[in-house]
């Protein structure tokens, strides 16, 4: 792929306890850029496979060989940062199977010393160089948006007033974007710190339960960066703007190969259609074949759109596990088609075919809606027959829906400076609010993550591991006795607090302390009601994220 627009990395972990606890064999050999593996059923059976880097992390710095955090930063983000400032959108991601390194190469541990990743370096490297940069005609301005992909669906990890998911548009010029996915202005390295922070924090209360440090969603964290520059001479300022984008993708996994059972480990083990699509679009541009590139059949491409083919630079960094136990995985994961062919993976989760067949079928509704609205339309023009109001109307509120999507857009261009910064501190506030009270928050013991119950506000908490079935996570509910209906099944659990009975239609639940699990069937309404069976009005009720 020498001179392509795509680099490619990959890099090999230490062994897990697990790993180390099953005596595994390490099947990964690195030499140059040249990464080997081992068949461990077969002694002689080898594959080696060339790559942009290969890069060594199985043992520790003491290693000569040992490529650290820094290292990965300074090959791959550097490079990236370097096509940023020239004026390119670039994108990095990481993928492989579930617990193979993808987060820890791209966010790391961002409070131990030598640990934090592509990200969080590449944030603070890109304050560095603002700062170092002496050109007093130049000035810089960066922005950050935080999402997650989850079935095709996107969701703000920056403000919690944007709960639920957002909708994916396209402008003629700008091209797709999240409508009202936050945008917030940063002046320091600290700030996106604390971002980033949030931004993870409010992932993981919807991440799965199967690892607690894994997740089937894809976090995408934009850097949008302008560089303007003033010229004196003819008194005009210049502008550039780059978009970087860092993903973490879904992991995937062969539940054959994991030994666990269930739906919970299937679903873990979801390759979705965003990294199928993704592994088509990244062979065909690495191929340079643009003409075929199918950006459209998912959200996560469609997103990425500018950032992968056209004027942009990619990087990706395969994460591989060095255990025999993972043969198989690896293997696919090295292999030279390995995006298309890994990245389809073999499971296929329910929820979310279900889920994308909803998609097309609400989009092949609205495709449908258009076209009768057009033939609407032509008959009415045409033939004249009777209600042009209806057709006038109709074309009104196509022309109100147009002028609403326009007039964000307008006022998101025309938002100075100073108010940008205004906003992302309100923002900030609203979200540091909400994830105190929520009791969000890292463990010491292992920076395992948590949701833990606040002591204060009698409420319930959604465990859901499902995003989609926990779009409220947070009940909070008055002092008393506090009922709860519903109309749809929760698979989830509900955390009971002081003050609460639960109430299902089959009759009381009792008062136990054990988080409920409505995987019976049980079922549950998702709005509360006080004693007197009036419904809880917000702040009593409250969602997020
Ligand atoms: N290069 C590395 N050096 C040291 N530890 C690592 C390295 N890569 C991964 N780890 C550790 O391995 C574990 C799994 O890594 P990580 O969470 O990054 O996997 P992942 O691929 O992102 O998994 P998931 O798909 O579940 O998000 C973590 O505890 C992480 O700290």
């Amino acid at each position: 792929m020498a001179g392509a627009s795509v680099k490619v990395a990959v890099r090999v972990r230490p062994f897990n306890s697990r790993e180390i606890g099953k005596e595994s064999k390490c099947i990964i050999q690195m030499s140059g850029n040249t990464t080997t593996i081992i068949n461990p059923k077969q002694a002689k059976d080898n594959k080696s496979f060339n790559f942009d880097y290969s890069y060594w992390s199985h043992t520790s710095p003491e290693d000569i060989n040992f490529a650290s955090q820094l290292q990965v930063y300074k090959d791959i983000g550097e490079e990236m940062l370097l096509h940023a400032f020239e004026g390119y959108n670039v994108c990095i991601f990481a993928y492989g199977q579930t617990g193979a390194g993808k987060s820890y190469t791209m966010m790391g541990k961002q409070d131990v010393k030598d640990q934090q990743g592509i990200i969080p370096l590449l944030c603070e490297d890109l304050f560095t160089k603002f700062n170092d940069n002496a050109d007093n005609s130049m000035s810089y301005s960066v922005e950050v948006s935080y999402m997650e992909i989850y079935c095709e669906r996107v969701r703000d990890l920056l403000n919690p007033k944007n709960k639920g998911n957002l909708r994916v548009r396209e402008h003629p010029l700008m091209g797709p974007y999240v409508e009202d996915l936050s945008k917030l202005a940063v002046t320091a390295y600290n700030d996106i710190q604390d971002l980033m922070d949030s931004g993870n924090k409010a992932r993981t209360v919807a991440a799965t339960n199967m690892n607690e440090t894994s997740s089937r969603s894809h976090a995408v964290f934009n850097i949008i960066f302008t560089q303007k520059r003033y010229d004196a001479e003819t008194d005009n300022t210049s502008e550039k703007v780059s978009k970087i984008s860092l993903v973490d993708l879904a992991g995937s996994e062969r539940a054959d190969s994991t030994g666990a059972k269930g739906t919970r480990l299937k679903e873990g083990a979801n390759i979705n259609k965003s990294l199928t699509t993704l592994g088509k679009v990244i062979s065909a541009l690495a191929e340079k074949v643009e003409s075929f590139i199918p950006y459209r059949d998912s959200v996560l491409t469609w997103l990425l759109r500018e950032n992968l083919g056209g004027n942009s630079r990619t990087a990706m960094v395969a994460a591989l596990s060095p255990a025999d136990i993972n043969y198989d995985e690896t293997l696919s994961t090295l292999r030279p088609k390995c995006c298309v062919v890994h990245l389809c993976g073999l499971h296929q989760n329910k929820k979310c075919q279900a889920l994308a067949k909803h998609t097309m079928f609400v989009s092949g509704i609205s495709t449908l809606s258009v076209l009768f609205f057009l033939w609407y339309l032509m008959t009415k023009i045409k033939y004249r027959t009777s209600s042009p109001d209806l057709s006038l109307k109709l074309i009104n509120y196509h022309c109100i829906l147009k002028c609403q999507e326009t007039e964000k857009i307008i006022a998101e261009l025309n938002e100075t400076w100073e108010e940008k910064l205004r906003r992302t501190e309100a923002i900030r506030m609203e979200r540091e609010a909400l994830l105190a009270e929520m009791g969000v928050a890292m463990r010491e013991d292992g920076g395992t993550v948590g949701v833990f119950s606040p002591k204060k506000t009698p409420h319930l908490v959604n465990l859901n591991e499902d995003p989609l079935m926990s779009e409220c996570l947070l009940y909070y509910i008055k002092d008393g006795i506090t009922r709860l209906d519903t109309d749809i099944v929760l698979s989830g659990h509900f955390i009971k607090d002081e003050h609460c009975t639960f109430t299902s239609s089959t009759g009381p639940m009792g008062e136990s302390e054990r988080p409920l699990s409505c995987s019976t069937g049980l079922q549950f309404r998702t709005s509360v009601f006080n004693i007197d069976r009036q419904e809880v009005k917000p702040p009593n009720s409250l969602c997020f994220p």
